[in-house]
């Protein structure tokens, strides 16, 4: 069982060694509802120093027989987790809607990506890890092979409680790493939910463990652990670069996704209700919490009027309310401190003298942390708000004379993950795919909306300039090794 009552408190447990068990520090953090205030989801261990050394030193004893076995073994406990966690979709999407509020309807279409996930990595397991590479001595044979890292250290964020911890504990796993993930505070119940199907699928001792508690101390602690052989860390710019800075100093390997401030370019040709839908889609779903959500909309001012009413009139059908409830489209922020920082890049947005067009206000205050869909116009490009990543449901519109000057304004950003045109040309098209400066491209669709199975990684400060799932994997989480045999 992940979980105990105590004084009729459900609280869940840390894994290690293929054990649930409660911290030696004694003490449990509460998990918010953020839909329903003062609704508690459940408690989580704030684990100490120590429980993160158990579960670094056993990872690091289950990985060398993990290591050993065959990839099409390790394959076959990844399909298991993923028949589980399968049974389990509306359990696991529940506690992710309580602990963060995406609509249930969102929270079961992540869990049955997890799903996708764990299969996917499990084919992985059967799939060529090398070349044979002719050797300039022709008695020789060469070749190349691919060994695991050894521990990896997991660190993820809130927004994608299941399917981030799974696209990097997947592939860690399938390349025969041991790993010791630390969730995200906020939503640590729904993670813990997800280890367990691992769990009962048998997965050996040791091989995966979960600590939960404070990223400043055990994430800390997690990078500068003599256990740990690498990171993989998704969240903020601010703490993936204190990572960054403490992998270089040990050594060791990482990989870093982070922020983004990604832009949607509608030209003078586009289809403009598929324009302003995929906006929404892409800006809003979520909530706005996503790394690749849509946040700069820069227009052609040929139709610019035209595409503002068309997005206008589909952000007022919006509903905001508990993701539990038919007929939400757009849940609560995560926690009462995103509403706060959305809440006070809208006022900087005023105060900076974008002109607010919709929403901007908190509702629904008194259940929980709200914010109505959110868009400025008359901003620049140079304002706060056109600038910094927001995290939350609003966009702002920049209008532009030329196509250049459009594509010019996207890349004008620190960022680069994702991006989309919505144009009927071709020559747009190509120049965006040429020109513009994000690690992922969308060509009429929306920014948003990542496939398993291709890379997944941003340019400039979105990333460590790495890649994650789909195959492109393969490379953080394994070292390559020359083989030469005479
Ligand atoms: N790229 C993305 O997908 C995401 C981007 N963000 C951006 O970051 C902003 C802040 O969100 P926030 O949740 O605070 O993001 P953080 O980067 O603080 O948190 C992400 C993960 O890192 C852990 N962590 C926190 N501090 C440290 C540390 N010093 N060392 C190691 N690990 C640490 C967190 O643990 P704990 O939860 O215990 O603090 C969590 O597991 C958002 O508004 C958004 O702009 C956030 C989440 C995802
Ligand atoms: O767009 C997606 O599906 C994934 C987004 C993501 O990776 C993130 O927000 O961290």
């Amino acid at each position: 069982m992940n979980t105990m009552t105590e004084s009729k408190k459900t609280v869940t447990l840390n894994y290690i060694n293929g054990e649930w068990v409660a911290s030696d520090s004694e003490q449990t953090a509460v998990s918010k509802n953020p839909a329903k205030i003062g609704e508690d989801v459940g408690y989580y261990q704030i684990s100490s120093s120590n429980d993160f050394d158990q579960a670094a030193i056993s990872a690091r004893k289950a990985q060398k027989a993990w290591g050993k076995l065959a990839g099409s073994v390790r394959g076959d406990y990844l399909l298991k987790a993923a028949a589980i966690l399968e049974e389990r979709i509306e359990d696991v999407a529940t506690a992710m809607t309580q602990e963060m509020g995406k609509t249930f309807a969102e929270a079961k279409g992540e869990t049955a990506r997890g799903v996708a996930i764990l299969r996917y990595y499990a084919g992985e397991g059967m799939r060529a890890i090398g070349d044979v590479i002719p050797s300039s001595d022709s008695d020789a044979l060469m070749f190349t092979t691919r060994v695991p890292l050894g521990v990896v250290g997991v660190i993820t964020p809130w927004n994608f409680p299941v399917a981030i911890p799974l696209w990097k504990m997947a592939p860690a796993l399938i390349y025969g790493n041991a790993v010791v993930v630390k969730p995200a505070s906020d939503t640590a119940i729904t993670c813990s939910k997800v280890i367990n199907c691992l769990h009962d699928a048998g997965i050996p001792a040791g091989v995966v463990n979960m600590v939960t508690g404070s990223g400043a101390k055990i994430g800390m602690e997690m990078v500068n652990h003599p256990e740990i052989d690498a990171i993989t860390f998704t969240g903020s710019n601010t703490v993936g670069k204190q990572l960054a800075h403490a992998a270089v100093d040990r050594g060791i390997k990482y990989q870093l996704e982070m922020g983004g401030k990604n832009p949607v370019i509608v030209a003078n040709d586009a289809d403009l209700d598929l324009a302003a839908d995929a906006t929404i889609s892409g800006g809003l779903k979520s909530t706005g919490q996503k790394c690749t959500a849509t946040s700069r909309v820069i227009v052609h001012k040929d139709v610019y009027e035209e595409f503002k009413e068309k997005l206008l009139t589909k952000m007022k059908t919006i509903t905001v309310g508990d993701g539990f409830e038919t007929g939400t489209w757009m849940g609560p922020c995560a926690s009462e401190g995103q509403l706060e920082t959305v809440l006070s890049y809208i006022e900087k947005g005023k105060q900076e003298g974008a002109k607010l067009l919709y929403g901007g206000n908190q509702v629904l205050k008194d259940q929980g942390y709200y914010v109505e869909p959110t868009v400025f116009e008359n901003a620049t490009p140079s304002m706060t708000i056109a600038r910094e990543e927001i995290f939350g449901p609003v966009l702002v519109l920049l209008k532009v004379e030329t196509m250049e000057e459009a594509l010019e304004m996207a890349n004008d950003s620190e960022y680069g993950l994702s991006a989309s045109i919505f144009t009927t040309n071709i020559g747009n098209m190509l120049s965006f795919i040429n020109e513009m400066d994000a690690g992922l491209v969308r060509i009429n669709a929306e920014s948003a909306g990542v496939e398993l199975q291709a890379p997944f990684g941003g340019m400039k400060q979105s990333s460590s300039h790495s890649r994650e799932q789909g195959r492109a994997a393969i490379e953080f989480f394994t070292s390559i090794k020359t083989v030469f045999v005479k």
